[in-house]
């Protein structure tokens, strides 16, 4: 499973790539203006700071297909043609979806709540589905399982097209993902944080320094007690 920041903070991204291995990075227009700065200013660095191999995926905000298709050539012209344009999956969204893929665009169809709507992107030929796993819970249904379904739908349907779950609030739902072997999950700072903050883990470790210190001082490390 690819391990994506979905975030637009140069400084949390620098943050997260400094610790954990990092495919790249998914941002949406409601992350961008969290963010507060001019959209494509931001983008910019981001995608210097990742590089031009890394995954970058960015969305368009038009309504309409032809739009939708302006867009998704000004985001590839400004952040580099490998980047992923991400399209809402709406039926505007299935018609641009065509269009871009005719094209040789990398696309991530985006804004999934519905299985069908996976299984439609996926014939359309975008390279990634995106189904909002907490958003989904939030209705009363089940995201983790949205997701399991969509990847089992692409395997069974001889689609290439790979999940790309979004939208996490906690850490076993990424770990449900993983488990089940979805192509990717984008996952937010703080959640990121949270896969591996550990109070027990922490107590085991500081337990362990005490005992060296016990025997070799105060503040010894390996190094210093040869
Ligand atoms: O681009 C979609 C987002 O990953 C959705 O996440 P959210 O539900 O935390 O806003």
């Amino acid at each position: 499973m690819k391990f994506i920041i979905d975030d637009a903070s140069i400084e949390k991204i620098k943050e997260i790539y400094d610790t954990f291995a990092v495919d790249g990075v998914t941002t949406n227009p409601s992350i961008l203006a969290k963010n507060g700065k001019q959209p494509f200013e931001t983008l910019r660095e981001i995608r210097e700071f990742i590089g031009p191999e890394a995954e970058l995926h960015v969305q368009v905000v038009a309504a309409d297909a032809e739009g939708m298709v302006e867009e998704a050539h000004r985001i590839q012209k400004e952040l580099g043609m490998n980047t992923y344009v991400k399209i809402p999956t709406t039926k505007e969204g299935l018609k641009a979806m065509k269009d871009l893929k005719k094209e040789g665009a990398n696309v991530t169809a985006t804004a999934i709540y519905t299985q069908m709507q996976a299984f439609l992107a996926g014939k359309a030929g975008a390279d990634y589905a995106a189904p909002y796993v907490n958003r989904i819970d939030n209705l009363g249904a089940n995201g983790v399982r949205a997701a399991k379904d969509i990847h089992d739908i692409f395997k069974k349907n001889g689609l290439k097209t790979e999940v790309l779950a979004a939208s996490f609030k906690n850490s076993q739902q990424v770990l449900e993902l993983c488990q089940y072997g979805v192509g990717a999950s984008t996952i937010s700072p703080d959640v990121i944080e949270g896969l591996i903050k550990n109070d027990t883990v922490t107590m085991a470790v500081n337990a362990f320094t005490k005992d060296f210190e016990g025997l070799c001082g105060a503040g010894m490390t390996m190094k210093d007690c040869m």
